[in-house]
């Protein structure tokens, strides 16, 4: 628990790279939690600034500032290398020799995630991401689209008796949007709806075995690999994958659409593009269907800046299987790497003078470098449920600014904070007034 960390510290200090320092038994743990992101949390922002990187991953921010954008700290006794190279982050996410692998799970979290697709390796890992890819592919996805007008129309029925015929009114919309999320996942990917489900997401939320009984509506289908022969997965192996779905793809794409629609609120004029763009693509058909989703250009547009400046899933980890060459550096067995995607995304090196403010209009332009931007992830490992989620994030962020002027809500406190994925601390306080 010293004489190993100390020399791989001195390893990494050889080739040029300090850190904080190990600490015995907790390494930097303690000092990340208690003083960094305690210290930042308990501050917000005092302005809407998109300047937000020393705030949502302020250990990185604050030993990047010290020792360099690739720095050694310790998770406990492990070490970590934090990363936002972007030639190395492609390195690692697009390797297929299996140098670079994800981190198991703890006991805790393996029992949560630990079967299903984000917690499995190898060939298992394979088995499951052909099936889930079929399951979540475009044809499918656009087919979905009924439903998820359906469960956007739900919610803003809602909203609709929240007004009671005011001109305007104040919603928290984190919170609907969690709701609206889980309502179009139960739906799609495992037809019921989340009124229904809400019992089936307590149960799971609390890690109970009565899953089963509960999500008999699963649909995932087989997948004939290429000799022929089907996989299938066993109930047990639909079971975890339907809570994986469910915990990756509910926060995720509400928080998306949260940063959205606030992002909106505070620039008047993209929302004012977006929605005239939403009122030439639907004129006859009062809300979108799959055949347009391809046309809502502006409205990608400010999504992916959306994920630029405020991606959901802050940064991405691996750890290596064996002795590699990521860059020039000689990386050890069994060192975590922290692929640190939000300070990429912020990096005015690769986006500009301009890399902290709000600009949909550089996804007009090719980018500077492939791993500049990676929401998703990168390789083989990408987001399986990305179709999904963008095809849900268009529509609803398209249904509600046809209906609805946004503006930043004067309780609203900008406070951006990693919770498992980057979320408004204080909620998202937004006025609305009808169109
Ligand atoms: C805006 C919404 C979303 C974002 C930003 C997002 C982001 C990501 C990222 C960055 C990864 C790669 C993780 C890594 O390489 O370590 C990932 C993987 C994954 N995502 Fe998403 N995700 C979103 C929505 C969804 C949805 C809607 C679903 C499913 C319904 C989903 C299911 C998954 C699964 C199962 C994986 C693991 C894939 C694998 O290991 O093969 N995600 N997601």
């Amino acid at each position: 628990l010293i004489w190993v960390p100390l020399q791989i510290q001195h390893h990494f200090r050889s080739q040029g790279i300090t850190g904080p320092g190990y600490r015995p038994f907790l390494g930097n743990s303690a000092e990340i939690r208690r003083r960094m992101i305690g210290e930042a949390e308990s501050r917000p922002i005092s302005a809407f600034t998109h300047d937000v990187v020393s705030r949502s991953i302020p250990h990185y921010y604050n030993w990047s500032t010290a020792y360099g954008k690739t720095f050694l700290y310790w998770f406990g006794p492990r070490p970590r290398l934090a990363v936002s190279d972007p030639d190395m982050i492609k390195e690692v996410l697009l390797n297929t020799g299996g140098s670079f692998e994800k981190i198991p799970f703890n006991p805790l979290s393996g029992l949560l995630w630990g079967r299903g697709l984000v917690g499995l390796a190898g060939e298992k890992w394979a088995v499951h991401r052909r099936i889930a890819a079929l399951a979540f592919n475009m044809e499918r996805v656009k087919g979905w689209v009924p439903e998820m007008v359906a469960s956007t129309m739900k919610m803003l029925q809602k909203w609709e008796e929240e007004r009671g015929g005011r001109d305007e009114f104040e919603l928290e919309v984190n919170k609907e949007l969690h709701d609206l999320s889980a309502d179009i996942i139960s739906r799609t990917a495992f037809g019921s709806s989340f009124e229904e489900g809400k019992r089936i997401f307590e149960l799971i939320d609390r890690q109970t075995s009565l899953v089963l009984q509960a999500l008999r509506s699963v649909y995932i289908p087989g997948f004939r690999n290429q000799d022929g022969v089907e996989e299938r997965l066993g109930v047990e192996e639909v079971i975890d994958e339907c809570k994986t779905f469910y915990f990756a793809g509910r926060d995720t794409t509400a928080n998306l659409l949260t940063w959205a629609l606030l992002l909106l609120a505070l620039h008047q004029e993209w929302q004012t593009k977006a929605r005239e763009e939403v009122f030439s693509i639907c004129r006859e058909c009062e809300v979108p269907t799959a055949e347009n989703i391809n046309e809502f250009k502006i409205v990608s547009m400010i999504l992916n800046e959306t994920l630029r400046l405020y991606p959901t899933a802050v940064a991405l980890m691996r750890q290596t299987s064996k002795r590699v060459k990521l860059g020039t550096l000689d990386v050890p067995a069994n060192t975590q790497l922290y692929l640190a995607m939000m300070a990429v995304h912020h990096d005015t090196e690769l986006w500009g003078a301009d890399a902290n403010e709000f600009n949909p209009m550089r996804f007009t332009e090719a980018r500077k470098h492939f791993a500049a931007f990676f929401p998703f992830g990168l390789g083989a490992k990408i987001c399986v449920g990305q179709n999904l989620a963008v095809v849900e994030a268009k529509i609803v962020l398209a249904m509600i600014i046809r209906r609805y002027y946004l503006s930043v809500s004067p309780s609203y406190v900008h406070a951006p904070t990693q919770y498992v994925t980057l979320q408004p601390q204080h909620g998202a306080h937004i006025i609305l007034r009808r169109v």
